[in-house]
């Protein structure tokens, strides 16, 4: 049997307006290395083609990242995070990869071990994701008050990778398409809201994402900590 062709998405097509950098914040420094050349890297050695998806006025930047290479496949993104995963699915499609993760470029501490667990979901299932439990009390405002609190037993948070078969969301996507919807937050929904199951896996603390300027020091800290990557 040939081993299955797994297949990655690694997005840099957004514009990092809530970092407020000069350039979008996966091409911004963290300890001497772009943010994005960490996936980068860490994903080259972990699946068999990588598709980047970068904004386009951005493309000539990807060449100059350290672990940048010359089989990694480009794609342009779109307006919206769904946008850009759709043009890199499509982009994807011409190798045909019977899997496929799905990863914020703006999430450089994702480890081997959390993609290794991820593939090897894929298993058992058509989809399965990273989650991590909710420690914190929530609670639901209305109107600048507490409205009422959440129960937090059954709350997760969601990060990427996300790990699907590939036919499978890419149908998703074409369909939320057709039914006009292009700005979900993630690509797990899309799988949910046809019903087809989505399993989950313990994801990792310190596999943050790059959001604002004071995630740059938090990213720094678990990198000098140790050997997480
Ligand atoms: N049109 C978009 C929007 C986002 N992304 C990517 O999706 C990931 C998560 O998005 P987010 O953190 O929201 O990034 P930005 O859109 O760049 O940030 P902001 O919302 O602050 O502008 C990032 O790796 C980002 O590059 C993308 O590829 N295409
Ligand atoms: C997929 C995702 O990482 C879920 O945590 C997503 O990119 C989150 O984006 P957000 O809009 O900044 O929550």
């Amino acid at each position: 049997m040939n081993p299955v062709k797994r297949g990655v998405i690694l997005l840099a097509g957004g514009v990092g307006s809530r970092f407020g950098a000069e350039k979008p914040k996966q091409f911004v420094e963290l300890l001497g290395r772009p943010i994005l050349d960490y996936s980068l890297d860490v994903f080259s050695k972990e699946s068999d083609v990588v598709c980047v998806v970068s904004h386009p006025d951005w493309i000539d930047e990807l060449y100059t990242l350290p672990h940048w290479r010359e089989d990694i496949l480009i794609a342009h993104g779109g307006k919206t995070r769904q946008e850009s995963v759709y043009s890199g699915l499509q982009t994807l499609a011409q190798v045909s990869p019977e899997v496929v993760a799905i990863h914020d470029g703006a999430r450089p501490l994702v480890s081997p071990n959390l993609i290794r667990t991820g593939w090897e979901k894929l298993k058992e299932g058509k989809a399965a994701i990273p989650v991590l439990p909710v420690h914190q009390t929530v609670a639901y405002v209305h109107h600048a008050r507490i409205s009422h609190y959440i129960d937090r037993t059954n709350l997760v948070i969601i990060q990427t990778p996300q790990f699907f078969h590939f036919e499978t969301i890419y149908k998703a996507h074409q369909k939320a398409r057709e039914n006009g919807i292009t700005d979900t937050t993630d690509d797990s929904q899309l799988l949910q809201k046809e019903g087809i199951s989505v399993d989950i896996f313990n994801g990792e603390l310190w596999n943050i994402k790059i959001t604002t300027p004071e995630d740059i020091l938090l990213a720094q800290t678990y990198l000098q900590q140790g050997e997480i990557i």
